[in-house]
């Protein structure tokens, strides 16, 4: 249990459809994620590994549990209240990018900062991403990786708590998805936002604080990275 944490859930069930086409598709997960961690969480294709990160987004409701991002109770919001939890502590990055075609790079990234009540320095956080000099381009006309930069910055514009990652490089080749994680190294250092990153890629968990495993819904693994927890004064 880490002595700070960010994101806690407990005792957490999701099901799906009802009488024969039930799933049962998460049952009584527990576990939590401390400030400042990368979190990724591993496991089979249909393990629950996205309805677990869209209930922590606040996507969809859970059956049963709690879950708590940053002292706020998920399960005790308005969906009013919801919305606002979206626009203000989370950021979202996903597989596929979702840009804007017909915005430029900056566009794209400054759509979100007019949403935020305390953007980040686009221009800065540009630089910071390695997109500074693409700024004023289409999404067609810059790479998948340079397209994925876009998304992560984002996310980020809005200076969120916890950046909710779903497959961040499952478009991406090996050489671009190992540049796209080590940004997001920096961004956990430098901007202190606690990171959760879905993948089937069990490579990725070598750059985690902390890796949680689920199998058919059951969280079965919930394991520290010591080392990596003291590079980064971290305490679990
Ligand atoms: N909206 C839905 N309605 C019905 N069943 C769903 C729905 N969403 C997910 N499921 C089912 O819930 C189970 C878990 O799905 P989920 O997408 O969370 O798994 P996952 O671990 O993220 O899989 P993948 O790695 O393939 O993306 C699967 O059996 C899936 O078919």
């Amino acid at each position: 249990m880490p002595a700070n944490p960010y994101l806690q859930v407990s005792g957490l069930c999701k099901h799906y459809g009802e009488g024969e086409a039930r799933v049962s598709v998460l049952h009584d997960v527990s576990c939590a994620v401390g400030a400042g961690e990368i979190c990724v969480l591993l496991g089979p294709s249909g393990s629950g590994k996205s309805t677990f990160l869209n209930l922590v987004g606040g996507l969809e409701a859970a059956d049963a549990g709690s879950i708590t991002v940053g002292g706020t109770e998920l399960t005790a919001l308005t969906p009013k209240q919801l919305g606002e939890y979206r626009r203000d502590k989370l950021g979202f990055v996903f597989q596929f990018y979702n840009l804007v075609p017909d915005l430029t790079i900056r566009e794209n990234i400054e759509v979100t900062a007019h949403l935020s009540a305390n953007p980040l320095a686009i221009d800065n956080l540009l630089r910071s991403l390695g997109l500074y000099e693409h700024r004023a381009k289409f999404p067609r006309q810059v790479s998948g990786g340079q397209q994925q930069r876009c998304a992560i910055g984002r996310a980020l514009v809005k200076n969120p708590g916890l950046l909710l990652c779903d497959e961040p490089t499952g478009a991406l080749d090996y050489q671009t998805s190992k540049e796209i994680l080590e940004l997001m190294e920096t961004v956990n250092r430098d901007f202190g936002c606690t990171i959760v990153i879905v993948t089937h890629n069990d490579a990725i968990k070598h750059m985690a604080h902390r890796v949680l495993r689920l199998r058919d819904g059951q969280l079965v693994e919930n394991v520290a990275n010591a080392e990596r927890m003291r590079a980064r004064d971290l305490t679990w």
